[in-house]
């Protein structure tokens, strides 16, 4: 008789979780995971999948636009809310179907409901079923942190916003980070009159300044209202369902959506974590060591809930790493340096490596090249919109501390980037590489 029901009980099939299942399971241990929402999680039920699709989605109102510029005649172009959004509701479905697949397929057992931790080998499931596991790994994620004023619940957070009824004719969106561009950027598109409320005047704090600047820029130039240091004191519903927003100002701002995108704060709440003696930080990030383990022996947590990289790649490979250091017999860290990032705003931008600032900080001396263009495609739109690439090197040796860039493509453009600055080459070996020409992606190896 084994000692425990399972060789590992996964709470979360998110990114984290699912990945450290399934991996577990090919080293051969038994598995089960416990899922309260939807297998897949954040990044495929309603973050990244979802999102980037309403991306493109939206990217056809502009582009239909270039191709009437050459030549086209669309007669009658209309949007439909509801049709985007089921379609991108339908593909969610499908890939939840595929993830599932990816779980039965390597054994994983997965149970439809919500766990708790009772002891460091213990949980129970929401339907009172008691069970046991050597190992248990937390991978519970993070969820939308809202600020409270008075009619918080008139608003919406991103786990709504995939569902919406109607598109909004006005929207409001709250915070000046990723979600809060790449919505305001959505709406904005679709043809929605946006306004983003920040209580500072910087916004995507962990990007390159510059190349922020430039973003907002085009934004405004857009038609995106940006409220700088304001905070939302209050809504009210009116009679005709509009919601009226008091900025603390003598000007309130009727709209038809407010959505909060102030951060997501780490999963943690009433999972029983005292039970097991997990300590965790003052924002309820679960503390792990470079394994991944808590100060539970027996219990590990990854991805969102631990607070370091809120992406889906870095829970991803915390997964995996737990699984091969666990299950593998291969102990394995992860390597947080130089991890790209991209923050899908239209026009997108992108980084990897230190900003400017922070290569200042750290370096005193370095270099920064840049180019300051008009990507070709551009010229077919309205709007004179330039893209920015910037390279900051080390100042004697040339090597290479970070790329930052905004323009058409540039998440794709700054993947590939990002394997010159994880291998530490310097200037020299982008001059070195021929353009390939015409694209966006040649400045990369012209930077004055
Ligand atoms: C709108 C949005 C857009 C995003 N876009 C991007 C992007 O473009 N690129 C990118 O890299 N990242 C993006 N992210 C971030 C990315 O989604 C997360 O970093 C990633 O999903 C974290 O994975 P995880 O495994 O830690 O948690 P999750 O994927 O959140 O999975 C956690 C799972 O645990 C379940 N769960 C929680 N508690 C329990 C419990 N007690 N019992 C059972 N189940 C439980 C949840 O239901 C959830 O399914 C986005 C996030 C959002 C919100
Ligand atoms: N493209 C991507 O990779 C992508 C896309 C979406 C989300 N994500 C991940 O999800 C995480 C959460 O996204 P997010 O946009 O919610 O968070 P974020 O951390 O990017 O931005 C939060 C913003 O809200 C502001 N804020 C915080 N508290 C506030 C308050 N009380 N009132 C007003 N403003 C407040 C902050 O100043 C900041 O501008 C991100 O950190 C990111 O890691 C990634």
């Amino acid at each position: 008789m084994p000692e425990y029901d399972y060789d590992l009980f996964t709470i979360g099939a998110g990114s984290g979780g699912v990945r450290a299942s399934r991996v577990a399971a090919a080293h051969g241990a038994k598995v089960a995971v416990a899922e309260e929402y939807r297998v897949g999680g954040t990044c495929v039920i309603r973050g990244c999948v979802p999102k980037k699709m309403l991306v493109y989605g939206s990217m056809f109102a502009e582009e239909l636009g270039h191709a009437e510029t050459l030549g086209w005649t669309i007669e009658g172009k209309r949007f439909d809310w509801a049709t985007l959004r089921d379609f991108v509701n339908a593909d969610v479905d499908r890939l939840e179907g595929l993830y599932g697949n990816t779980l039965a397929s390597h054994d994983v057992e997965v149970f439809a409901e919500r766990a708790t931790i009772t002891g460091p080998h213990s949980l129970r499931l929401a339907s009172g079923r008691e069970v046991t596991a050597k190992y248990i790994l937390v991978a519970t994620g993070a969820w939308p942190a809202m600020p409270e004023f008075p009619g918080l619940e008139h608003c919406i957070s991103s786990n709504e916003v995939f569902h919406l009824e109607q598109q909004p004719k006005c929207l409001m969106v709250v915070g000046g980070g990723y979600i809060a561009m790449e919505f305001a950027g959505i709406f904005n598109a679709l043809g929605s009159e946006v306004t983003v409320v920040n209580r500072t005047d910087r916004i995507l704090r962990s990007y390159d300044a510059q190349i922020v600047d430039r973003m907002l820029h085009i934004a405004m130039g857009r038609g995106i209202d940006f409220r700088m240091h304001s905070q939302i004191k209050s809504v009210e519903k009116g009679a005709d369902g509009c919601l009226v927003v008091d900025l603390g100002d003598s000007n309130p701002v009727k709209v038809d959506q407010v959505l909060i995108a102030t951060g997501r704060d780490p999963n943690s709440v009433g999972l029983g974590l005292e039970c097991a003696g997990i300590e965790m930080a003052d924002n309820g990030a679960i503390k792990v060591d470079e394994y991944n383990r808590t100060s539970c022996d027996s219990i590990y947590a990854v991805g969102d809930v631990t607070d370091r990289v809120q992406l889906t790649p870095v829970a991803i490979r915390e997964g995996h790493a737990f699984a091969d250091t666990v299950f593998g017999g291969n102990p394995r860290m992860i390597d947080y340096g130089s991890i790209p990032s991209a923050v899908f705003s239209q026009p997108p931008l992108a980084g990897v490596g230190l900003t400017e600032e922070e290569a200042r900080a750290k370096y005193g001396d370095v270099k920064v090249y840049t180019s300051d263009f008009r990507p070709m495609k551009n010229i077919f739109s309205p709007h004179a919109e330039r893209g920015l690439y910037k390279m900051i090197v080390e100042a004697t040796s040339e090597k290479v501390l970070g790329i930052h860039m905004i323009g058409p493509e540039s998440p794709e453009i700054l993947q590939a980037a990002a394997v010159a600055v994880k291998a530490g080459l310097t200037k020299q070996a982008f001059d070195d590489t021929v353009a390939l020409h015409p694209s966006m992606a040649e400045e990369l190896v012209l930077l004055k």
